[in-house]
C-alpha cells in the first residue's frame, strides 16, 4: 500500500485517484475548491465530473496542496498542460516523490513536453518522473470498463514501481523507456482527433476517419523520429492505441470540439460552452512549431491550427488536404 496525492480533480485526477483507491492506497485527491472537496469527503462524490458515480469513501479530498502531497511517495499532476507550470511553482514536491504526469500537451511558447516542464520547475531528474498515457477516456475507466496504458520513464524500475501502483483487476498499464516518444504521442493524437471530428461533423464517413488517422500516424511519427523517439513507440498504446480511441469515440472532447466546429461552430463559441480541457485547441500551435524548428512535414496539423486561428474553415482544410501534390504512400 502506497501514500499517493493526486493533484487536480477533474475528469482524469477523478478517475485516476479511483483507480488507485480500488487498488487499496491512501490516496488524497487535492481541488481547488471547499466545496468540490466536501462532497468528495461526506457524500463520496464529485460534483462536477460522473456525478452519478459513488467514489471509493477511503478516498480522501484536500484544498492545501501541501497537505494533499503530505507524506506521498507518489505524486499524480492531473492538470491541464497549459497550467502545469504555473500550478507547480506554488508547490513544493518532496523530493522523495516519484513524479507521475498525466497531461497530454506541448507547453505554447517554450515546446516543452510535460516531464520537460516538471524538471525545469522542481528540480526534479527524469529519473524520478513518470508520463502514464494511452487509449485512457476517463468515463470508461470511472466505470472500470478494461483499458491499457503505458507507464514511460527513462528510469525502468521508475516505471515499473508506476505501473504497480496503477495496475488493477480492470486497467492494465505496460512500461515504456522512450518518454519521448510516449509525450508525443498522446499530445499529437489531440490534433488529429481534431481533424477527423471536422470531418465527422460535415457529415463525412468511416473512409475519411480512418485516411485521417493515418496519415496522422504518418505525420506524427515523422515528428517523433525528428525528436529522437523510438518509432515502435507509435504503434503502441501512446501512438495507435490512443490515436483510434481519441479519433473514435465520441467521448473525446477533442473529436467533440472538432465535430462541433465541423458543424459551423467557432472556436469561441465552443470553449466557452465547455469548462473541459480540450488540449489539441492550444497545443496544435505548440505542435506546429516543433515541426518548424525539426523541418518536419505536418500538414493535418498544420490545416487544423488553420481552422483554430480562424483563417480556413473545416471544409476548405478537407479541400486542401485532398489537393496536395500527389505522393508516394510513407512516412
Ligand atoms: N479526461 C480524460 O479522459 C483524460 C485521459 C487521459 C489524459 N488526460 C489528460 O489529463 C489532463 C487533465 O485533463 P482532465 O480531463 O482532467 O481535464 P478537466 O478539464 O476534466 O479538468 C482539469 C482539472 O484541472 C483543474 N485546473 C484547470 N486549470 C487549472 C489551473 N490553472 N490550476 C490548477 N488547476 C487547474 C480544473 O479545475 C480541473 O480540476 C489533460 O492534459 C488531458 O489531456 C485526460
Ligand atoms: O477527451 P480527450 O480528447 O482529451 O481524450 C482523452 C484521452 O486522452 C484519451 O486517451
Amino acid at each position: 500500500m502506497s501514500t499517493v496525492a493526486v493533484m487536480g480533480s477533474g475528469s482524469w485526477g477523478t478517475a485516476m485517484a479511483l483507480t488507485l483507491s480500488d487498488n487499496d492506497h491512501r490516496v488524497t485527491i487535492r481541488a481547488r475548491r471547499a466545496e468540490v472537496c466536501d462532497k468528495i469527503n461526506n457524500d463520496h462524490r464529485n460534483p462536477d465530473y460522473f456525478t452519478d458515480l459513488e467514489l471509493p469513501p477511503s478516498l480522501r479530498a484536500e484544498r492545501d496542496p501541501q497537505i494533499a502531497m503530505q507524506d506521498a511517495e507518489f505524486v499524480v499532476l492531473a492538470v491541464p498542460s497549459q497550467s502545469l507550470r504555473e500550478t507547480l511553482s506554488q508547490w513544493q514536491i518532496s523530493d522523495q516523490a516519484v513524479i507521475v504526469s498525466l497531461a497530454k500537451g506541448i507547453e505554447l511558447g517554450s515546446g516543452l513536453r510535460m516531464s520537460q516542464v516538471i524538471m525545469e520547475v522542481t528540480g526534479a531528474g527524469p529519473e524520478r518522473i513518470a508520463v502514464l498515457t494511452g487509449p485512457n477516456l476517463s468515463h470508461e475507466i470511472a466505470r472500470r470498463q478494461p483499458a491499457a496504458a503505458v507507464v514511460a520513464s527513462v528510469r525502468e524500475e521508475t516505471a515499473i514501481a508506476v505501473q504497480q501502483l496503477f495496475h488493477t483487476a480492470t486497467f492494465r498499464p505496460y512500461t515504456n523507456t522512450d518518454v519521448i516518444g510516449c509525450e508525443l504521442g498522446g499530445a499529437t493524437k489531440n490534433v488529429i482527433a481534431l481533424a477527423v471530428g471536422m470531418a465527422a461533423g460535415m457529415g463525412y464517413g468511416a473512409n475519411a476517419t480512418a485516411s485521417l488517422i493515418t496519415r496522422g500516424l504518418a505525420e506524427i511519427i515523422r515528428l517523433g523520429e525528428a525528436m529522437g523517439a523510438d518509432p515502435h513507440t507509435f504503434s503502441g498504446l501512446a501512438g495507435i492505441g490512443d490515436l483510434v480511441a481519441t479519433c473514435s469515440s465520441p467521448l473525446s472532447r477533442n473529436r467533440t470540439f472538432g465535430e462541433e466546429l465541423g458543424r459551423g461552430r467557432t472556436v469561441a463559441e465552443i470553449a466557452g460552452s465547455t469548462r473541459q480541457v480540450a488540449e489539441g485547441v492550444k497545443s496544435c500551435f505548440s505542435i506546429k512549431a516543433l515541426a518548424e524548428k525539426h523541418h518536419v512535414e505536418m500538414p493535418i496539423t498544420y490545416a487544423v491550427c488553420a481552422v483554430i486561428e480562424g483563417s480556413l474553415d473545416p471544409r476548405s482544410l478537407v479541400q486542401a488536404l485532398l489537393a496536395r501534390a500527389p505522393k508516394p504512400e510513407r512516412y
